[in-house]
């Protein structure tokens, strides 16, 4: 049985859909199932089956040999349309790419539909207004190469040469009835060269030998059923096997056509052995977290045996990673335990707390090549940014304000001291600090020595520990064993890392002696669009060489065309380095869909907008949105606060959410921050304000290289945030809206 990516049914369609498929797979001439080959079809193969009064399926019948059958399910309509549809259908090989297709050999070809038609399925169409500017159309192909090179149809061709802007390329690939030609059109939309979407899809790679093994040609049937694999037809048609993935594939809906339906690239990530560490970019719901599943899946079928780690930033994203995992595959055998056969999915501050507990006594030791002083087994952890406040204010120095300041101490310890190890003050004056904006002399140099020495002893007295001084520690003490064990082969055969852009130094140190240089060693998703924690790392420092295993992903999953394009105008006008030290593009991006334009709400008072607040999300709730798939994003906590606050005498319940787990039935309201790896169906950024964002005590006296780091990390912050809305985002403020939207702003429309 192969089933193809599947339409929005109601769940109680879908029960009868599962149970109509169930049977087929068990016994296809069950009289129930009434399946029934179709006279006058365009395609010999075409049947429909009964999957209750109304609703038909239809389906293709593959004979591939005496008692092999394969059917194609391509869908379950209304009776009328459901005939209709097995009639005019072809299911052929294309014979250009070789990816299997549905041609409509009867239809009319599709119009471009009106700017007003256009909407997200149980959405408005967008209002007409201040249209944006249109996008021209910069061609470099002729319509013989749409034809010859990518297989679309002579009629689709010529309506490819007669739009003028990309905006009608998307709308056209909107219509589209194969996810190929859908990805082929969204490609031709963002200015990608045709070769690249041949490359991209993987037409042309197949070198697969025309006969069967004994030589005999294939039939027609065969054909088609080898171009099922092909990984462009993967992205629509996928084999099932067996009554429990079919009923994960239908029961799952939206959430889980990344678990069938992968992308040619995301397939090829995710299944590819690499020779060493291997760098997955690309811009928010372009798939990573997804791909990243899928290969530590795919690595464990490999080898049972294998130690796989998969980590991320937080707890609590592990823990979505981990339910995922086993979405993805309810055998995957995970493990609790560093080194044991299995994955392994842990946060990363967790799975250095893990080492430490590995380590026992040895930690307090290791310690003292570390920080310089034993470790006592009681030493709590803190965030690494606490206790430098306090350091600064305890020790006399002449240090300029710029210096004096948390934020440097806290950059400095992190992305100097603590990863090169310095203990003393000597070694400090010497040292070379890459990637440091702020240069220091001598004389400077000591004077801060003077309130990191302090800094320590106090975190001594009181017993702390900060988490990336664990992770250095941890790292150290694996170092020690491996160079003592003289083996090798370190405690895991492949780390796949997750929002690898904000882990610091210590981690990566960490991460590189959990598992030792060699095949598939580590693979990191990264964006550096992303970056709201850490600072810029360049990995190669910490004995990770990419050398050119990087690749980027551009098709962005969830989010809508018009969402995307306001998220990323946050970005406009800044420059982004990626971990190897190459200014990060945003080239190519795209989106599968298309949808009604951000939002704009401006308020003249803190109580107008959280008036405007109450009132959209009653308006989201009489449209029938699923409370809980509703979201307000504030900048700090204080705020998240008082808008729930806000809500509540307002009459709108909701929901504070301090970490990235979510099972509410009402709308919740977070932080950009928490906001991270999450995503929600309608998005409200509340109070992007000028005197709210960027957070203006955040860069007071600050140095300007630091300063300049930390208005990029806030322009990150706001497109983390933008990109969480799967199908509408609004932005509200009081008074002036943020600089950091001013990218942004016109492509949205006020409401
Ligand atoms: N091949 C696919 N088919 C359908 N949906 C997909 C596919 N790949 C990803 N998605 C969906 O797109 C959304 C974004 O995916 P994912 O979280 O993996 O992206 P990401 O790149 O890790 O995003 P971010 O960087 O913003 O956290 C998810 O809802 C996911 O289920």
């Amino acid at each position: 049985m192969t089933k193809v990516r599947d339409q929005h049914h109601e769940k109680d369609a879908r029960a009868k859909i599962l149970s109509f498929l169930t049977k087929l797979t068990e016994d296809d001439t069950s009289v129930g199932l009434h399946i029934e080959k179709m006279v006058q079809a365009a395609d010999k193969r075409a049947r429909t089956g009964r999957v209750d009064l109304g609703l038909r399926a239809v389906l293709y019948l593959l004979e591939t040999g005496e008692a092999e059958k394969t059917y194609v399910y391509a869908g379950t309509w209304e009776h009328d349309e459901a005939i209709a549809r097995a009639k005019s259908r072809v299911l052929r090989v294309n014979p250009v790419n070789g990816v299997a297709e549905l041609i409509d050999v009867g239809a009319p070809k599709p119009a471009l539909r009106a700017p007003q038609d256009r909407a997200t399925p149980g959405h408005p169409a967008e209002p007409t207004r201040a249209p944006a500017p249109p996008v021209l159309v910069e061609r470099e192909y002729r319509e013989s190469d749409l034809v010859d090179e990518l297989g679309l149809t002579p009629q689709l061709a010529a309506q490819l040469m007669a739009a003028a802007t990309a905006e009608d390329i998307l709308q056209l690939a909107d219509t589209m009835e194969n996810e190929w030609q859908s990805a082929a059109l969204l490609g031709l939309a963002v200015g990608d060269a045709v070769h690249k979407i041949r490359q991209d899809l993987g037409f042309g790679a197949d070198a697969e030998p025309e006969n069967t093994a004994d030589g005999a040609e294939r039939t027609e049937d065969e054909e088609l059923v080898r171009s099922l694999a092909h990984p462009a037809s993967q992205m629509q048609f996928n084999p099932i096997d067996g009554a429990d993935e079919l009923r994960r594939a239908i029961e799952g809906q939206d959430f889980s056509a990344w678990r069938v339906f992968l992308h040619p690239e995301q397939r090829k990530y995710a299944t590819r052995p690499y020779n060493g560490a291997f760098r997955l970019s690309g811009g928010a719901g372009t798939g990573k977290t997804v791909v990243l599943l899928h290969r530590a899946n795919h690595l464990q079928q490999q080898n049972p045996q294998a130690r796989i780690l998969l980590t991320t930033f937080t707890r609590a994203l592990a823990a979505n990673l981990s339910r995922d995992l086993e979405r993805l595959n309810p055998e995957v055998s995970l493990t609790d335990r560093l080194g044991e056969a299995g994955v392994q999915v842990r946060g990363i501050d967790a799975l250095a707390a893990s080492v430490r507990d590995r380590a026992m006594g040895d930690f307090g030791d290791i310690a003292q090549q570390v920080l310089g002083h034993r470790v006592d087994r009681g030493a709590t952890y803190r965030p690494n940014s606490d206790g430098w406040k306090e350091a600064v204010q305890d020790v006399d120095t002449e240090l300029p304000p710029e210096i004096l300041h948390p934020t440097f101490f806290e950059a400095e310890y992190l992305q100097v001291i603590l990863p090169q190890r310095l203990t003393t003050r000597e070694a400090y004056l010497t040292v070379r600090r890459p990637g440091r904006g702020v240069a220091l002399d001598r004389k400077k140099r000591a004077q801060v020595w003077s309130i990191v020495q302090h800094y320590r002893d106090t975190a001594r007295a009181l017993g702390r520990l900060s988490f990336a001084e664990v992770a250095e520690i941890g790292a150290a003490w694996l170092e020690r064993e491996r160079a003592v064990a003289g083996d090798g082969s370190g405690l895991a055969d492949h780390v796949l890392v997750d929002e690898g852009q904000d882990l610091t130094p210590s981690h990566w140190k960490l991460l590189r002696a959990i598992v030792p240089v060699g095949p598939n060693d580590l693979f990191i998703a990264e964006d550096s669009h992303q970056r709201i924690y850490g600072h810029q790392v360049i990995l190669s420092r910490y004995g990770i060489r990419i050398v050119g295993r990087s690749r980027r992903l551009t098709l962005n999953y969830r989010t809508t065309e018009q969402n995307l394009r306001f998220a990323l105008g946050v970005l406009d006008g800044a420059e982004y380095q990626d971990s190897e030290s190459g200014e990060e593009g945003l080239d190519g991006y795209r989106s599968a869909r298309l949808g009604p334009r951000p939002v704009l709400r401006p308020a003249p008072t803190d109580a107008a907008q959280y008036d405007q607040a109450a009132e959209l999300l009653r308006e989201w709730d009489e449209q029938g949105v699923d409370p809980g798939t509703v979201a307000i994003l504030v900048r700090t906590n204080k705020t998240a606060q008082l808008v729930r606050q806000r809500m509540d005498e307002r009459g709108v319940e909701t929901v504070l959410l301090t970490a990235a787990k979510r099972n509410e039935s009402r709308p919740v309201v977070l932080t950009m921050n928490t906001a991270k790896g999450m995503e929600f169906s309608h998005v409200l950024l509340f109070d992007v304000s000028l005197s709210s964002m960027p957070l203006a005590w955040l860069t007071d006296r600050l140095a300007v290289e630091e300063a300049n780091d930390l208005l990029l990390r806030e322009r990150s912050l706001l497109y983390v945030a933008a990109s969480r809305a799967r199908d509408v985002l609004a932005v509200s403020w009081k008074g002036d809206a943020s600089t950091l939207l001013s990218g942004a702003q016109s492509l949205g429309e006020l409401g």
